[in-house]
């Protein structure tokens, strides 16, 4: 395990900080856009500049992955540009790709290699070989592809092997967005019609960007079905920054300022995407104060500003829509953080699907927790939390290498004036590589 020795949270900031800087330039991009806009500049018949990428060790990956299958990845004329431009290479031999620990890079991209019939191996580190794929390779297979497992059935390393992609009719029994992109972006890239049935709401990116390049697709009532016509991707991509990023230093800016009314903080440029929006509406539920407001429209996706304003007198709240659980998915272990210290208490219902992402979040949630004094109950995949609770430090805080558990813990910390370890801190590198920056200016302490 790598400790965190270089970077010891070692400042007292809670209620006397009065100085909040705007931090709009240390924020990332939207990692889920990010890895959906790279995969359609691959599609492109002609070099795409990707503008504002999401830089982190996910989205990384995913660009070296393209590289080594042939595609080139050059810096465009100014430091947020980026040029993605040539073609897959021929298959002279086989190649093999690792996605580390990024299932969205790996599952999106086992879809457009598909729908492209490029073979190749794809494989991840050893917490992405222990994340299902098995629904999306079943129905991959069951629409003519031929994928094989050559590990354990269900898991990475996976091997694509050369078929025709036929598009028609799937069924998704699970409530991931990832699994619907992966097959969308197969029927986009062998040029299929496609239908999929699927039982809840999740993040829509790949929907709407696929309407807003051209093709027609359809989604409503659980249901989605595509039709390719006159795709034409830009030649110039510009992404919105995170609203899960920037989930972290909006609740330590929030959690400080509970009863400091005057206080302030915008971001700019966020994606405001409904169905990414869960944890704002969730803090707002709560009691806390902000206000979302969408200035344009980019590549489908509304985009625009987010205010914070202090006060609030917040209370804890419960988690029991699997709509909203959907649209905050990646921010629940922050959610319960932030429950446990609220006033009152919370039920969060139906967390399954937390249990397959870069850790199991149920359980490393309230592992990392328990290291700073904190806990809930589990009883089966809901949690109840009794609020009001104090942090202390037990001893070094446990991430388990996942990178929204460093980040929850971080604002814990700081939010509360603590030292402590955070073991494999610095993980979060893997969706947001400025966050320690990030927070040190957000809080005055850049140099
Ligand atoms: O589609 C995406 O980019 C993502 C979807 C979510 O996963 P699921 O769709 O599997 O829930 C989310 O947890 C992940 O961080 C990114
Ligand atoms: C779960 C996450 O991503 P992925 O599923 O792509 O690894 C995440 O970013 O929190």
């Amino acid at each position: 395990m790598i400790d965190y020795p270089d970077r010891p949270i070692d400042f007292t900031l809670g209620r006397q900080q009065q100085v909040w800087a705007n931090i709009d330039g240390y924020l990332p991009s939207d990692k889920s856009i990010s890895h959906r806009m790279i995969l359609f500049a691959a599609l492109a018949r002609h070099p795409v500049r990707l503008r504002d990428l999401n830089r982190g060790k996910a989205v990384t990956l995913l660009l070296d992955a393209l590289q080594q299958l042939g595609l080139e990845v050059t810096p465009g004329q100014t430091p947020q540009t980026l040029e993605i431009s040539g073609e897959f290479a021929q298959a002279t031999h086989e190649r093999r790709v690792d996605l580390g620990p990024s299932s969205a890079a790996a599952r999106l991209l086992i879809g457009m290699l598909v729908g492209l019939n490029v073979p190749c191996i794809v494989d991840g580190d050893e917490t992405l070989r222990n994340r299902p794929f098995d629904w999306i390779v079943e129905p991959l297979n069951q629409m003519g592809a031929h994928l094989e497992y050559l590990g354990r059935p269900g898991a990475l390393p996976i091997r694509i092997h050369q078929a025709a992609f036929r598009g028609g009719a799937a069924q998704i029994h699970i409530g991931s967005a990832q699994a619907i992109s992966t097959l969308l972006f197969a029927g986009v890239a062998a040029r299929k019609p496609m239908s999929i049935r699927y039982p809840v709401v999740a993040r829509d990116h790949t929907q709407r960007i696929i309407n807003s390049f051209g093709d027609r697709l359809q989604d409503e009532q659980l249901q989605i079905h595509y039709q390719p016509r006159d795709c034409a991707i830009p030649e110039e991509i510009s992404i919105p920054r995170d609203p899960s990023a920037i989930a972290y230093p909006a609740a330590l800016f929030l959690l400080c300022n509970r009863h400091q009314e005057q206080q302030r903080l915008s971001f700019d440029n966020v994606c405001l995407n409904p169905t990414r929006l869960g944890f704002f509406n969730w803090l707002l539920a709560c009691g806390f104060n902000l206000t979302l407001e969408v200035d344009s429209i980019r590549h489908g996706e509304p985009v625009g500003r987010l205010l914070l304003r202090g006060g609030g007198q917040p209370r804890a709240h419960d988690l029991r829509d699997k709509h909203q659980f959907h649209a905050m998915i990646d921010e629940v272990p922050l959610a319960l953080a932030i429950s446990c210290v609220l006033p009152g208490s919370a039920t969060f219902s139906d967390l399954y699907e937390l249990t397959f992402k870069e850790s199991d979040r149920i359980a490393a949630t309230r592992s990392m927790l328990n290291a700073l004094g904190l806990d809930y109950q589990v009883d089966g995949y809901d949690v109840r939390v009794e609020g009001g609770q104090v942090p202390s430090v037990q001893g070094a805080i446990p991430t388990f290498g996942d990178h929204r558990l460093s980040m929850t813990a971080h604002v814990l910390l700081l939010a509360h004036g603590l030292q402590a370890t955070i073991l494999e801190g610095h993980c979060y590198q893997t969706s947001f590589p400025g966050f320690a920056q990030c927070l040190d200016r957000l809080t005055g302490r850049e140099a």
